[in-house]
């Protein structure tokens, strides 16, 4: 079975918190599943109160379970009769404000987990991953003398300084500037990847997601909606929620015709093998700001509702004949005007549908 040589694994999760008036219960997680597999990134995405948090806080041990068990390296560490405590699971952790101790310096912040060590190990092994986050020459720095970021690796450092099975990070890029958040997300998965650590990270940030993992989980109230590659959740959404959680996308109508084949308005896309839909149904099909293309030359003409300048390129809003308004990515040396009618071609492979 493929959860065997998981190194975290998570089955069946239920977690309840009292409600406020004591009665009834709150469920934050409701029959959650999740293998993470050794040296691979996870990630929970998902909207505020989602349950993302209920879910670290409950693999590092600090929330019992009504329901469901949770493994590290195939050893049950939480069931509803037993939580193995924090201190007993080999788990790295990084939150939101790095909560690095302010009276220490980078290079005793990362030999803090290594108290088993001599203290000459110590300084040896706390230099070493000081200098796997491009640190050394900070090790005497105190955190309020580094930047956000030079923050967050002296944290990742103290956090894998232990060799943990796993580490988990809790919205690691929050508080930082939103142009750093890819360049450091980017600067994470390396060292991350380099180490062959196993990392599970909770965002709702979905640009930060892709950025950093090899898998994403889509959570809304306390469930995983889809467990998949970046690329398999926006390119194949499982469900209408997902699709439109990820990526900018608008449903347009379509009509299933004979050949396999969907026709809508500015054009026809091949059905994926597997949908088996009566010929003639009306359905909805998910069309992306990548999908439109623009081309000059193309008899087809769609009149530019609003546009944002994106530097690289421009989102236009897009009237078609019918009325409806879809989104298109054009290269921003195309620069048209709002009220302007421009050529479009569709540029799609194959239809999302539910
Ligand atoms: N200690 C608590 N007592 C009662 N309800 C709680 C408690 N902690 C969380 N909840 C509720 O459980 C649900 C999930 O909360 P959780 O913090 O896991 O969400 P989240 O996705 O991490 O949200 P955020 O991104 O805002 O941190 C929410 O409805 C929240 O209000």
């Amino acid at each position: 079975m493929k959860s065997e040589h998981a190194l975290l694994s998570i089955k069946g999760l239920e977690i309840t918190y009292p409600s406020q008036d004591g009665n009834d219960k709150v469920i934050a997680v409701k029959n959650l599943n999740l293998d993470l597999m050794a040296g691979e990134i996870g990630c929970l995405l998902g909207s505020s109160g989602c349950g993302k948090s209920t879910v670290l806080r409950a693999i590092c041990g600090f929330e019992p379970l009504k329901s469901g068990e949770i493994y590290l390296r195939n050893k049950l560490v939480s069931s509803p009769s037993m939580t193995l405590p924090p201190g007993e699971r080999r788990i790295g952790m990084v939150f939101q404000d790095f909560a690095l101790f302010p009276h220490l310096n980078a290079l005793e912040n990362v030999s803090f987990g290594l108290q088993h060590l001599s203290s000459q190990q110590r300084t040896t092994v706390a230099m070493d991953w000081l200098s796997k986050v491009s640190l050394s020459d900070k090790a005497k720095a105190y955190p309020h003398e580094l930047s956000g970021g030079q923050q967050q690796r002296v944290s990742l450092a103290r956090a894998m300084a232990p060799e943990p099975d796993v580490i988990l990070l809790d919205e690691p890029f929050s508080s930082l500037d939103i142009e750093l958040r890819e360049r450091l997300a980017f600067e994470m998965r390396d060292i991350l990847k380099a180490n062959h650590i196993s990392a599970l990270l909770v965002t709702h940030d979905q640009t930060e997601a892709f950025a950093i993992a090899d898998k994403v989980g889509v959570m809304t109230n306390g469930k995983i909606l889809q467990w998949d590659a970046p690329y398999d959740l926006y390119h194949k959404p499982a469900t209408r929620y997902v699709a439109d959680f990820i990526g900018r996308g608008v449903f347009v109508k379509g009509t299933v015709l004979a050949d396999n084949r969907v026709k809508i308005e500015i054009g026809e896309i091949p059905l994926d093998q597997g949908h088996n839909i009566e010929i003639g149904k009306e359905i909805d099909v998910l069309i992306r700001a990548d999908d439109i293309q623009h081309d000059d030359h193309s008899p087809m003409q769609a009149e530019v509702v609003a546009k944002t300048f994106r530097g690289a390129d421009f989102l236009y809003t897009l009237k078609l004949q019918s009325g409806v308004e879809v989104l298109a990515l054009v290269p921003s040396h195309h620069n048209h005007e709002v009220g302007e009618k421009i050529g479009i071609t569709l540029a799609l492979d194959h239809v999302v549908t539910f």
